[in-house]
């Protein structure tokens, strides 16, 4: 595939936006990449690198406001984005993984998520193989691929992991931004000989890189370099050298040329003198560079070495071999949303220290609280008022333990979401609802250890239905409590922002929750809240599991004096007239917990599907 731009260009409005400044970031690129070939784009930190390879891959974010204009070819004609998606693949910067899943699982899921339905299995295994041999991951295809807590694969082996999930679809057309950042040297050469060999096999490959070591500068075979938006050079890397040489900027023989011209085209900003005299040195190279492109037009840029075109039918016509021809994922919904099930089990049951801090703390909690509320004794009106207070405390505790097990997790997970969603592995209903499915047993394991021990230590009523309701109610506060969770982590950017915002939600449905205050209390206007407070729904189910239908032991009482601090009722009904939550029964109140749990989940999963990639189509 020959993808050719002509004049690109990219501002955005920086400034007062009432009174915007125009910030150009690329002054009019041009260039032609080549089947078989790999294009380099290299320049100083804020050159444009990014940004165009963006704009070339499709995938400018069009939440950057920014103005696109110039024209982008295929082949010799203006790219359809729907095809144009199908046949290139975009290797993002940051290596986002589930640290759980090792190299060869990761790889497979992504081909079972990309590759059509009717691939057989066998062709399928036979793609998977291929790519782990490809990009020479045979060695750690059985190792997790791990992250900072996790031990795991190699810097550079994750990153050809990243390159891998990409080429299960066969690519060809291969995007990667700066492959080589944050590994050592050995491992970026490595990583660049794959981008070479991926080329080789008739692939167009078009890479970001920063300042390669030399070893790595002579394995380019185009380079396009870039300062300040402007083209600086783009032909042969080999050619580089000479040119800048013909223009008075030889590379001195020790030096890296890589370094030598990040040198020439790099802004001073130190002091007012360097900056002058460096961005008189990069307008001064790219005049001499537009002269350049006049004299040897862009059709004269050829492929450095040859090599057999991919056909392009082929990689197209198995992409749309799809389940249903109108969708633009390679299977159905049902198959994504099956698919991504067992990865969310795998990912679950590998989540050990999770798992287990999630268990140890209902574990120690539910002790606490029993050892707290031991068997209380004392007249009725002390039992009650303590029974009272332990129900709502135990709905609290609950409610904070799933909701911090997911606003610190969840807004990571995001990135990756955000990156197979981008490369349309997938609906994100599909993720979202298999995910929800998968959490659930582990959530009930942490409330049924936290009820079996915190229930019977405390001594709350002694029959089967009872505990049950009280697990039931439990459960599903916490629930509504973790449906928050992911509401507030869906809309937040990042875990601190969920931090901050969810304990609003949580402390005011616990402000609501027919403990602290009474209903009569509430101010009118508030008074709606207390709807809204799935604590109150909770704390009403779990006293009704206590109190309802039985009789007291109100000996000592004196009923004639029922004033608040005296307050001794004869039955479990007064109690929860005392309490106001006689109006609405058990079921509602269950039914109102279910209702959160769900409603605030769906409005999770909207803000997920609202807030999905979006990308700048103008050219
Ligand atoms: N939407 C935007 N609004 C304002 N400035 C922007 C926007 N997008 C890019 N820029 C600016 O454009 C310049 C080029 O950004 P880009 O990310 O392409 O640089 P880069 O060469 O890839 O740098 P690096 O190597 O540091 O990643 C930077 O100065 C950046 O701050």
């Amino acid at each position: 595939m020959t993808l050719r731009f002509e004049d690109v260009k990219y501002e955005v409005d920086v400034g007062d936006p009432k009174n915007p400044q125009v910030k150009p970031i690329l002054k009019g690129l041009s260039g032609q990449v080549e089947p078989s070939s790999l294009l380099s784009i290299m320049g100083a930190s804020g050159a444009g690198k990014t940004t165009l390879l963006n704009i070339l891959a499709g995938r400018l974010s069009a939440a950057g406001g920014g103005r696109t204009s110039g024209r982008i070819l295929v082949n010799g004609q203006q790219r359809n984005y729907s095809t144009f998606r199908k046949l290139s693949a975009y290797v993002l910067q940051n290596d986002v993984f589930y640290a759980e899943l090792t190299v060869r699982e990761t790889i497979t899921i992504s081909a079972k998520l990309r590759l059509p339905a009717d691939m057989s299995k066998e062709e399928r295994q036979q793609r998977i193989d291929n790519v782990i041999a490809e990009l020479g991951l045979k060695k750690c295809e059985d190792t997790l691929v791990g992250n900072d807590v996790i031990r795991g694969v190699s810097g550079g082996e994750r990153k050809r992991c990243n390159i891998g999930t990409e080429l299960v679809t066969n690519p060809t057309l291969v995007f990667c931004d700066e492959p080589t950042s944050g590994l050592d040297a050995f491992n970026a050469q490595n990583v660049m000989s794959s981008l070479l060999t991926l080329a080789r096999a008739g692939r167009t490959v078009i890479a970001t890189i920063h300042q390669p070591r030399s070893e790595i500068f002579g394995m380019l075979d185009q380079l396009m370099l870039l300062s300040e938006g402007h083209t600086m050079y783009f032909g042969k890397a080999a050619n580089a050298v000479n040119y800048f040489d013909q223009l008075g900027y030889g590379c001195p023989p020790t030096y890296n040329p890589s370094d030598w011209f990040l040198d020439l085209v790099s802004l001073d900003i130190r002091n007012r003198d360097a900056e002058r005299q460096t961005k008189k040195r990069i307008q001064y190279l790219a005049e001499r560079f537009r002269d350049y492109e006049q004299k040897h037009p862009m059709s004269s840029v050829k492929t450095i070495r040859g090599g057999a075109p991919l056909a392009l039918t082929s990689s197209d016509a198995e992409a749309g071999r799809t389940e249903d021809p109108d969708s633009n994922y390679a299977v159905s919904w049902g198959r994504q949303f099956w698919i991504l099930l067992q990865r969310a089990a795998t990912i679950t049951s590998r989540e050990k220290a999770t798992n287990m801090a999630r268990f140890i703390q209902s574990l120690i909690f539910g002790l606490l609280l029993g050892l707290i509320w031991l068997q209380e004794g004392g007249d009725e009106s002390t039992r009650v008022r303590s029974t009272a207070g332990a129900l709502f405390f135990l709905i609290m505790n609950q409610s904070f333990g799933g909701v911090f097990s997911i606003i610190f997790v969840f807004p990571e997970e995001k990135a990756i979401i955000h990156k197979e969603r981008s490369s349309r592995s997938y609906q994100v209903g599909a993720y979202f609802w298999s995910k929800m499915l998968v959490n659930i047993p582990r959530s009930l394991l942490a409330n049924l250890i936290f009820a079996i021990i915190s229930y019977f230590m405390i001594g709350f009523r002694l029959d089967a239905g009872s505990f049950f309701g009280f697990l039931l109610v439990v459960f599903l506060a916490t629930q509504a409590a973790e449906s928050i969770a992911y509401c507030v982590s869906a809309i937040s950017d990042t875990a601190q922002k969920a931090g901050a915002i969810a304990p609003i939600f949580v402390v005011t449905s616990m402000l609501f929750g027919g403990f602290f205050i009474s209903q009569e209390d509430i101010p009118v206007w508030l008074s709606w809240l207390q709807y809204l407070s799935y604590v109150k729904y909770a704390f009403a189910g779990l006293m009704q599991m206590e109190y309802q239908s039985r009789d007291l032991d109100s000996s000592g009482c004196d009923f004639s004096d029922s004033t608040e601090s005296t307050f001794c009722p004869p039955t479990g009904a007064d109690v929860l007239d005392y309490y106001d939550i006689n109006e609405i029964n058990f079921g509602i109140n269950v039914l109102a917990l279910v209702l959160m749990a769900v409603g605030f989940r769906a409005c999770a999963y909207g803000c997920l599907r609202g807030r999905g990639p979006k990308y700048d189509t103008t050219i």
